[in-house]
């Protein structure tokens, strides 16, 4: 069964030329466009399977946090469809999600109830989360007051232990100490066994190699190939290696 099916989604930007407002009244004068229409995703399709891990690889720009934007619903596609079947747990953005004046505590029990849990159940999740996370001494503390890394450990531990089917990571890691991280990565090792799936977008490639079965590789907001995880970061990295020049070799 799949957990995710894309078909043809693509999504557009606009880019300013000039956000001046000197460069407002001059194109209005030259009667010129402002801006620029930039294809972020362009006729993207995919499937992930039911208990997948999948990642999502690709350079800067090349429209990963835009594709898991539209695959929470955070933002709408241009033209496609996404079908997403399970509950969806994104950590798509450091501390999104997480409201600033509540406490750590406040904040898990919030997420918990959005995302339908009933009392009895965040009671019993309560506590795992807490002791994942290792904030017991911040847990009373509103989330403002918390570093990108406690932002992180709160995401990563309500996102992998309120019973979601499909969750989401994109990058949120990257700010993490390297012992969380290892420990997160674990749970991610864990959890390809189980039956949720996982997405993730990461510029960390060695890890992916132990989390997903398998890789779609993305440029320009084009799918460049989907394969095996292994075969799909070779690829990737070969493409990034600069090619020599064949001038006199
Ligand atoms: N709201 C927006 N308005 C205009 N352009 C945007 C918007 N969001 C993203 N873009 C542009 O779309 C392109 C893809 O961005 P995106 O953040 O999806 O890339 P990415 O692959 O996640 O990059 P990175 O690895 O640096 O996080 C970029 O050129 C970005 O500037």
């Amino acid at each position: 069964m799949d957990a995710i099916v894309v078909e043809n989604l693509s999504k557009h930007f606009r880019k300013a030329y000039d956000k001046t407002l000197k460069g407002f009244f001059i194109s209005m004068a030259k009667r010129e466009k402002r801006y620029k229409e930039f294809i972020a995703l362009n006729n993207v399709s995919f499937t992930v399977k039911k208990g997948e891990s999948y990642a999502i690889i690709g350079k800067n720009g090349a429209g990963k946090s835009t594709l898991f934007k539209v695959l929470s619903g955070i933002i709408y596609p241009d033209a496609g469809k996404v079908q997403m079947n399970g509950k969806v747990a994104p950590l798509i953005e450091l501390g999104a999600g997480l409201s600033r004046d509540l406490t750590g505590a406040e904040n898990i029990r919030l997420n918990c109830a959005i995302f339908g849990l009933n009392k009895k159940r965040i009671e019993e999740v309560y506590p795992e989360i807490v002791a994942f996370s290792e904030l017991e001494e911040f847990i009373d503390t509103p989330v403002k007051f918390y570093s990108s890394g406690m932002k992180a450990r709160l995401g990563f531990s309500i996102a992998v232990h309120i019973d979601a089917d499909i969750i989401l990571i994109d990058e949120v890691l990257a700010v993490g100490d390297k012992d969380f991280k290892k420990k997160c990565y674990a749970k991610m090792e864990e959890l390809r066994g189980s039956d949720k799936t996982l997405v993730i977008v990461s510029h960390s490639l060695k890890p992916l190699r132990k989390i997903c079965d398998r890789a779609l590789i993305l440029e320009r907001g084009c799918v460049v190939d989907v394969g095996g995880i292994d075969e799909m970061i070779d690829k990737y990295q070969d493409e990034k290696k600069p090619k020599k020049n064949q001038k006199g070799a």
